[in-house]
């Protein structure tokens, strides 16, 4: 990524100085005598410009001419009559201070090259290790934009309310300020407060952004975005000066709506611990604070900003006169999906037979840009096998390959199969007997990715809380995988490692978060953010209780693997023989019904 923009940076600069001759001032000055200056442009002293008649290159041997030229203004000279003899001629006369941009603009950019290039692979170094570290990933975001924020202008946002599906409650709660946009007058006028702040918190992919976009089109007014994460990776010192610009460019043209995604990155708690500065990131909230206080009201920019991370969101922020409306937008349920499907399929050609229910139906937990993933993926199949229109068959295939991920083509040493059969067979075993589990949707030994096999189950539909014999459930269905190798193999092998980190968590979650451990009781041990709340003496049983749990459900694994052997032998014979079992496949394996 660095080195492409460094590419970019040089060749934009060899253009910009190509085939400009540089003359002295006396052939300059010799040029507007003649009235054959068509044009120039002045930075500081420096002049460059193009003459109307071309002129041979002094000392040329080809005898070569040029138009463009450029020469420097000696310090001495009266440039007084210069400039009075261009205007005479209604030469065009542009100028900028000798820091101003252009000419000199790229040469900074040069000499400030190795720099740049140390400070953007330091920055992508930072990202890669926030990244591993859980946080979003992204690479090396703002630089070279030199701007917080390109307006777009109001009618160029061609999103409006019905390209957002299947939210609309949340759509009703942002249409009064889509009225306020089209007419502040009439709320004016009537003393009306609306909210300078709005801020839309959610998972990612639920379309926050859209919205934002929708808010905009449908009040026909310019949209400003800029990303909270690119303010501070910028280098250092311009967070703070680039918020202020988009603010008075947004100012300038209300009402408009300014957007700041992934508040977060700003935004979080003051004192809460992130790699990098933190003076930078509490400047820069400082700074938007200071803004949306500094409106009166009055001036028509709304402010819609997005989280998926509202809990590590600062108290500041939240407070009357800033985001004081919260507007949660959840994953869609199954008529929600519904309504997104048909959105996204609105110019794409489908078989009769294809269902959007039925997709709706079998997508739960997916959001919005997963199902427009899903419709592009499906799309693309079906042009690649050569058909007119996307039937059933491609929808299938591309939710198979979103879920579990793209097949690697590896040959898996026969003992291996088996063993990933048998691992796989136990996850699968345990969801179907398990009561209140989630349906097993498809069982695969196919390699994916890292995994060399995958048990997908999905909730029938959408859940909302987990009680404890769900959670339970989960762990022991996580630890089926090793539990079948230990049944039947008597050891264990280290493909298991997934399944231990997703049982730990879980674990650890149900005793410091959720309150249902008995011996701890109902406390916030463990946050979701920030370190944990509680003396070294409680943290000790916290990871006891979570042990005890997690060996409860390690027991309940292998007794049910053993006691239902028979079953687990059914599904292991039909992946060998299959490598990809569907649902009801998987269930006739077994010998068991879904009920
Ligand atoms: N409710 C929806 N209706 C139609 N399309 C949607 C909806 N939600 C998401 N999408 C699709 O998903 C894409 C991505 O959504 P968007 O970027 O708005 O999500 P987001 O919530 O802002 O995500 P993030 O938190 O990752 O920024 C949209 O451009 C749109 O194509
Ligand atoms: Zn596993």
């Amino acid at each position: 990524m660095a080195l492409t923009y460094a590419a970019f940076f040089i060749i934009s600069s060899f253009f910009d100085g190509e085939a400009r001759q540089t003359i002295s001032y006396t052939e300059f000055a010799r040029q507007v005598n003649g009235g054959n200056v068509k044009d120039i442009y002045a930075t500081g002293l420096s002049i460059q410009g193009d003459l109307k008649k071309a002129q041979p290159i002094p000392g040329d041997k080809q005898r070569d001419t040029f138009t463009k030229f450029s020469t420097v203004v000696p310090v001495f000279a009266n440039q007084e009559q210069i400039f009075q003899q261009l205007s005479q001629q209604n030469v065009t006369i542009q100028a900028e201070p000798a820091d101003g941009q252009r000419g000199t603009f790229w040469n900074l950019v040069l000499s400030l090259l190795p720099i740049l290039l140390l400070a953007g692979v330091w920055i992508w170094l930072m990202r890669r290790a926030g990244s591993m570290m859980g946080g979003g990933g992204g690479g090396l975001g703002g630089i070279g934009r030199n701007r917080a924020a390109k307006p777009v202008e109001s009618g160029k946002v061609r999103v409006n309310f019905s390209d957002v599906a299947g939210i609309d409650e949340v759509e009703n709660e942002l249409i009064e300020i889509v009225d306020y946009l089209k007419e502040p007058g009439k709320y004016r006028r009537l003393g009306a407060k609306l909210p300078k702040g709005v801020l839309l918190t959610g998972p990612p992919g639920t379309g926050k952004t859209l919205l934002a976009r929708a808010v905009a089109g449908e009040a026909s007014v310019p949209f400003f975005s800029a990303s909270a994460s690119e303010f501070i990776e910028m280098i250092v010192g311009v967070g703070a000066s680039r918020v202020r610009e988009l603010f008075d460019e947004a100012r300038k043209v209300a009402p408009s709506i300014v957007f700041i995604d992934e508040i977060d990155a700003i935004g979080r708690t003051r004192g809460a611990s992130t790699i990098g500065g933190h003076d930078e990131r509490e400047q820069t909230l400082n700074q938007v604070l200071t803004e949306m206080d500094g409106f009166t009201g009055n001036e028509g920019v709304i402010v819609i900003a997005a989280t998926n991370r509202p809990e590590v969101l600062d108290a500041a922020l939240l407070r009357p006169g800033r985001f004081d409306r919260n507007i949660v937008v959840a994953p869609p349920d199954q008529q929600g999906r519904v309504a997104i499907l048909r959105v996204h399929t609105r110019g794409v050609p489908l078989s009769p037979a294809v269902q959007i229910p039925v997709i709706a139906k079998s997508t739960p937990g997916m959001t919005g840009a997963d199902l427009a993933n899903l419709v592009n993926e499906a799309a693309l199949l079906a042009a690649r096998r050569g058909h007119n229109a996307v039937s059933p068959a491609d929808f299938a295939d591309a939710l198979e390959k979103l879920q579990l991920g793209t097949a690697r083509a590896i040959v898996m040493p026969e003992e291996e199969r088996t063993r990933t059969a048998y691992h796989e067979a136990g996850h699968a075993l345990l969801g179907m007997l398990l009561p209140g589990a989630d349906p097993v949707r498809k069982i695969s030994i196919i390699p994916r990715g890292r995994a060399l096999g995958v048990t997908l189950s999905t909730p029938e539909d959408d859940r909302y809380a987990y009680d404890e014999r769900y959670l339970r459930g989960r762990i022991t269905g996580a630890l089926g995988g090793m539990a079948a190798e230990q049944v039947v193999f008597g050891i264990v092998t280290t493909g298991a490692e997934n399944d231990l980190e997703q049982v730990t968590s879980i674990a650890r979650g149900m005793v410091g978060r959720w309150g249902m451990s008995p011996l701890i009781g109902p406390l916030t041990i463990l946050p979701t953010e920030g370190p944990p709340q509680a003396a070294s003496a409680t943290l000790a049983s916290v990871d006891d209780e979570a042990r005890r749990i997690v060996d409860e459900c390690y027991a309940d694994a292998q007794r049910l693997i053993s006691d239902n052997r028979h079953r687990l032998e059914g599904i292991v014979a039909a992946l060998l023989d299959q490598e990809t079992l569907d649902e009801a496949d998987a269930y006739a394996a077994a010998g068991l019904t879904r009920d």
